[in-house]
């Protein structure tokens, strides 16, 4: 792999009650290489989203980073920027999108003018330059540009999805996360969604944390899986791999409860 664009070392997360501590996270390394797409799966509560947050250092109390954890984006250091540069890194380096995405589109401003508002806070664009690279965002998730002066509700889950996509890229992130971005979407729509970021990541170059606990959708866009199972990543290998000869009894369990129309798991059936 080329030099990563993000390196995680001994991430230990926990949340601290008022009895007891969560660990939620524990001692997980892996890293993502520039324009590689890769997956983290695990079933629910295994602690996916809050390593996402950790990256954007997004996390609040209770959660608490412990010693020795280290995030590096582009070779910083996550944790020892200060605001300034943690602003840079938001939106500039890495952008987020979130299961409830297209619902975080504010209802009462135009598409064009929720572009306008990223571009102008930080970059200092112009109306006029901002409609135009507004334009050409869209254009990139195949929404056409007369949909910019459209408000939200004049437009599908799939199109508000993707106009989210397309402000996250607004600023060229060298890191999308997408934490299970097309759940509350049709698969059809969920399908159209992928290939798309798929196409556009070979094109701009940018590298993909994708989140969600669908392995079998996970293993047609992305190149390499990490499998993570109560806290701990308990197997990283090629997405191919992870499908044909899953290691860990765990990432085993995981296809094998996945129902296939023809009644047989899905580990059982020849691509
Ligand atoms: N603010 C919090 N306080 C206490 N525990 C928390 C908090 N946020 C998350 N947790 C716990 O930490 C664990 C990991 O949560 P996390 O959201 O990272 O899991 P996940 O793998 O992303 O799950 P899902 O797929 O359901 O989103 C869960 O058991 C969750 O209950």
């Amino acid at each position: 792999m080329s030099a990563p664009v993000l390196s995680i070392r001994n991430l230990t997360i926990d949340y601290i009650g008022a009895t007891s501590d969560f660990h939620a996270v524990k001692n997980v390394s892996f890293d993502i290489g520039k324009g590689e797409f890769f997956g983290l799966a695990g079933e629910s509560g295994c602690g996916k989203s809050t390593i996402a947050f950790a990256i954007s250092r997004l996390h609040r109390p209770p959660a608490l980073i412990r010693t020795g954890s280290q995030i590096l984006l582009d070779g910083r250091d996550v944790f020892t920027l200060d605001d300034a540069a943690l602003k840079q890194l938001r939106w500039r380096e890495v952008a987020m999108v979130f299961q409830s995405a297209m619902n975080s589109l504010n209802p009462v401003l135009s598409i064009e003018r929720q572009f306008y508002d990223v571009l102008k806070t930080h970059t200092g664009m112009s109306r006029v330059a901002a409609r135009a690279r507004a334009a050409e965002l869209l254009k990139l998730v195949d929404i056409p540009a007369d949909r910019l002066t459209a408000y939200p509700h004049q437009l599908s889950g799939g199109m508000r999805q993707r106009v989210v996509i397309a402000i996250c890229l607004a600023l060229n992130p060298k890191l999308l996360i997408m934490d299970e971005p097309t759940t509350a979407l049709d698969v059809v729509v969920q399908r159209e969604i992928l290939e798309r970021i798929h196409k556009l990541r070979q094109e701009l170059g940018f590298s993909v944390l994708f989140i969600t606990h669908d392995l079998a959708l996970m293993v047609q866009v992305s190149d390499r899986i990490g499998i993570m199972l109560e806290g701990e990543l308990v197997e990283v290998n090629d997405a191919q791999a992870i499908y044909r000869t899953p290691q860990h009894d765990y990432t085993k369990k995981l296809w094998a409860s996945i129902p296939r129309l023809t009644g047989k798991p899905i580990a059982e059936v020849t691509p």
